[in-house]
């Protein structure tokens, strides 16, 4: 499906002006698991500042696509541009330092290491080995830890932790590197209401300082509420993207969320 035929509440007018300012293209991005079509010729384009979101249910490519655009798996056809740079063929830590940060759906922190030296590899990414980058280093880690609610436990080791605060582990690392994109993969999942509320206001805070996220999230309305720009996946494809309100209430989203779920889609 081309972007032509989705919602479009924002995809319509001056998309010529958002293309030239893109912070992250992606055009017609394929990724095949033999005959699993996990992400299916999919276009988007992310502008800066903003917090867009990608809906879907479960299997709908969500978390594929998230692979794809920080290469950790290969495209089966497609072009990525990052800063208009394209970029579908480097290697995943070269997209990172270019500023591209992320969270993953599972927590992939190192257990042995503390609060402190997990963020801290975060921030070494962004810095050169010198005593005062090494300085700037550990004050970006000193800040990512104070902004995602761990100041004082900066000594613990992720056993001593909630499964919450290793989620916000996770996120202080990937915020620690300074990035232009952050990428984020389901960082509420398992989380009290309490901790989501943190969260979503932290990633507000962000957007406020003009850093653009991806977002993935099952909470429908929390996206809706969280995000400026939505797109919506079903069996690999964008099924709508544009204007939250406008995207949850479109047909194909609706039968996506409502209609028939887990038909196979090789
Ligand atoms: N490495 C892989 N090998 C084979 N199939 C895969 C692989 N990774 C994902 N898939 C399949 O691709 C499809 C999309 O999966 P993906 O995890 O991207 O969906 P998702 O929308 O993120 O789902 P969820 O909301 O449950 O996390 C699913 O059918 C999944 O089984």
């Amino acid at each position: 499906m081309t972007s032509s035929a989705l919602a479009g509440a924002g995809a319509g007018d001056g998309r010529d002006a958002e293309v030239a300012t893109s912070v992250l293209r992606a055009d017609d991005v394929a990724v095949h698991f033999g005959g699993v079509k996990a992400v299916d010729g999919v276009s988007i384009v992310l502008t800066p500042g903003r917090l867009f979101g990608i809906l879907g249910p479960n299997g709908s490519g969500k978390s594929t696509l998230l692979a794809a655009l920080t290469r950790l798996v290969p495209l089966t056809r497609g072009r990525l541009e990052f800063e208009g740079r394209r970029y579908d063929r480097v290697r995943p830590h070269t997209i990172a330092a270019r500023g591209v940060a992320r969270t993953f759906q599972t927590v992939r922190i190192l257990p042995g290491r503390t609060v402190f030296d997990n963020v801290a590899l975060g921030a070494e990414s962004a810095g050169s080995g010198s005593k005062a980058e090494r300085g700037r280093a550990r004050e970006r880690v000193r800040r990512a830890i104070e902004r995602t609610g761990l100041s004082g436990k900066e000594r613990h080791r992720p056993d001593e932790l909630s499964y919450g605060h290793q989620r916000r582990v996770e996120i202080a690392r990937a915020i620690a590197s300074e990035p232009t994109l952050l990428l984020l993969d389901e960082p509420t999942a398992g989380m009290n209401r309490q901790e989501r509320d943190d969260i979503t206001g932290l990633l507000a805070d962000l957007r406020a300082e003009g850093l653009t996220q991806l977002l993935i999230e099952h909470d429908v309305q929390m996206m809706v509420d969280a995000c400026d720009h939505l797109f919506a996946m079903n069996f690999g494809a964008l099924i709508a993207e544009g204007e939250p309100e406008a995207v949850v209430r479109h047909p194909a989203v609706q039968e996506a969320y409502l209609g028939t779920q887990g038909r196979a889609h090789a």
